[in-house]
């Protein structure tokens, strides 16, 4: 293993110590930067759903880490990029999305970034920018003479978001093929107006990262840096962010904050340390014993993970309120009204199935599989095992407050009120 450098800015050591750097493309440059005095960086969020999720959070962290160092974050809202859609990562072009849709989105996104970050007008408080305010005002032969000349089609077409598609023999559109271009003149144009030198973001951003490096510097001569984290994923394989029940939404209206807190309590055991530094503010010591806790300990490490991620997003009164119906839930038995409440029509309830009453629930994704779940004993109805996914629910399982409780396995769990 070659030795690496020690870096000299706080900002840096942060960055490395806590695991977000995968690539850089000036380190020596970048760290003497932030190491003499306040730089301002930028992160790029595209308005394609309602919400951001857990794999977007790792970027909202740096930008908090890059502000506690006492630097300047700028958060970028893609509603010019979004109408043309990032072609990374992706086998085919993305569903275009009307101007209404990427306006309410943008609203929705929005919100969650004042949890994490101080916006305002000071020198180190964050600013947020759109950049259909300047992406959209090009005229198209303005655009491709002030910019097209930058880009070789033949180093375009190197580039992995490029490069896949054409290998797999998958269509690239002409409109996917100018995302890269638009992205990086983002990157020239907040280093114009608001002195922005650092563009960071997920790996998978790599080739539009180094684009807008190579464009401000060409162009204007001027310094600018790129600088990716890995993409994470679970210990088990999976994209971060992604789960079998769908994406873990930051914003309460699609993922309320109980399930959130049980996001982080249910974390794979070798995942709680690396979550920890990413995800929490926690100091690296009180992780290092958390980490280090024998045996059944790691569950307090991960209720620890839980509470703290939670509180950052949702506030420390909603982390105390999913972590008690959490404890209630699971660990005494009890109900608990802030469990997840799914309300299904009295008919498809009682006198129904049970296995097809929790698929319904979206506790499984079939009946065959609460069929097998119940068989091997991981079906719970009011806290008692039952073993035959065929048992017929009954008015008498609903309890006075006119719900009852179902699990699957030891962590999924969900009041069903008949209605
Ligand atoms: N699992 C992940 N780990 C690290 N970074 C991620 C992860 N998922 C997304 N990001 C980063 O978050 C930023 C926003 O990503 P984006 O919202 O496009 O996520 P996405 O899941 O890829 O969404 P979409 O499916 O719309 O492309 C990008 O910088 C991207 O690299
Ligand atoms: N392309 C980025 C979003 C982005 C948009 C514009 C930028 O200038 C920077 C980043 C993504 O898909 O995640």
């Amino acid at each position: 293993m070659t030795a690496e450098p020690a870096f000299k800015s706080d900002f840096l050591r942060t960055l490395r110590d806590r695991g977000y750097i995968h690539q850089i493309t000036h380190p020596a440059e970048l760290d003497a930067a932030a190491a003499s005095g306040v730089i301002t960086a930028y992160i790029g969020f595209d308005a394609t759903a309602p919400s951001l999720h857990v794999g977007s959070l790792i970027q909202i962290m740096m930008l908090r880490r890059l502000q506690q160092a006492g630097h300047k974050p700028v958060v970028l809202m893609g509603g010019g990029t979004t109408k043309v859609g990032d072609p990374t990562g992706k086998d085919a072009s993305r569903p275009q999305l009307t101007d209404e849709t990427i306006q309410s989105n943008i609203a929705s996104i929005r919100t969650v970034f004042e949890r994490f970050l101080t916006f305002g007008d000071k020198p180190t408080d964050a600013v947020m920018v759109d950049n259909d305010q300047w992406l959209s005002s090009y005229g198209y032969i303005q655009f491709l003479r002030d910019f097209g000349t930058h880009f070789t089609v033949n180093r375009m077409l190197a580039f992995d978001s490029v490069k896949l598609r054409l290998e797999r023999e998958q269509p690239m559109t002409f409109l996917e093929f100018n995302y890269m271009l638009m992205q990086s003149v983002d990157f020239l144009e907040l280093n114009r107006a608001r002195n922005v030198t650092l563009q960071m973001g997920g790996s998978d951003q790599w080739g539009n990262i180094v684009s807008g490096v190579d464009l401000v510097r060409r162009v204007d001569h001027k310094a600018a840096f790129g600088l990716t984290t890995p993409l994470l994923t679970t210990a088990s394989g999976g994209k971060m962010g992604k789960t079998a029940q769908g994406a873990v939404w930051l914003n309460a209206e699609q993922l309320s904050p109980y399930d959130y807190w049980q996001f982080w309590r249910n974390v794979d055991d070798a995942d709680v340390g690396r979550f920890l530094r990413l995800f929490t503010d926690l100091p690296l010591d009180e992780i290092a014993r958390l980490e280090a806790l024998p045996g059944a300990g790691i569950n307090d490490a991960k209720k620890a993970l839980a509470d703290a991620a939670t509180t950052m997003l949702h506030g420390p009164e909603a982390a105390a309120t999913a972590r008690a119906a959490a404890e209630s839930a699971f660990e005494q038995g009890k109900i608990s009204a802030d469990l997840p409440t799914v309300e299904i029509p009295r008919e498809e309830v009682i006198g129904a199935m049970i296995a097809a009453v929790t698929a319904r629930a979206g506790l499984t994704a079939s009946n065959g599989e609460a069929r097998r779940l119940a068989q091997g004993g991981g079906l719970r109805l009011n806290d008692q095992a039952i073993a035959d996914g065929a048992r017929l629910i009954e008015a008498a399982d609903i309890n006075a407050d006119g719900v009852m409780k179902l699990a699957a396995g030891k962590k999924k769990i969900v009041l069903v009120r008949p209605v």
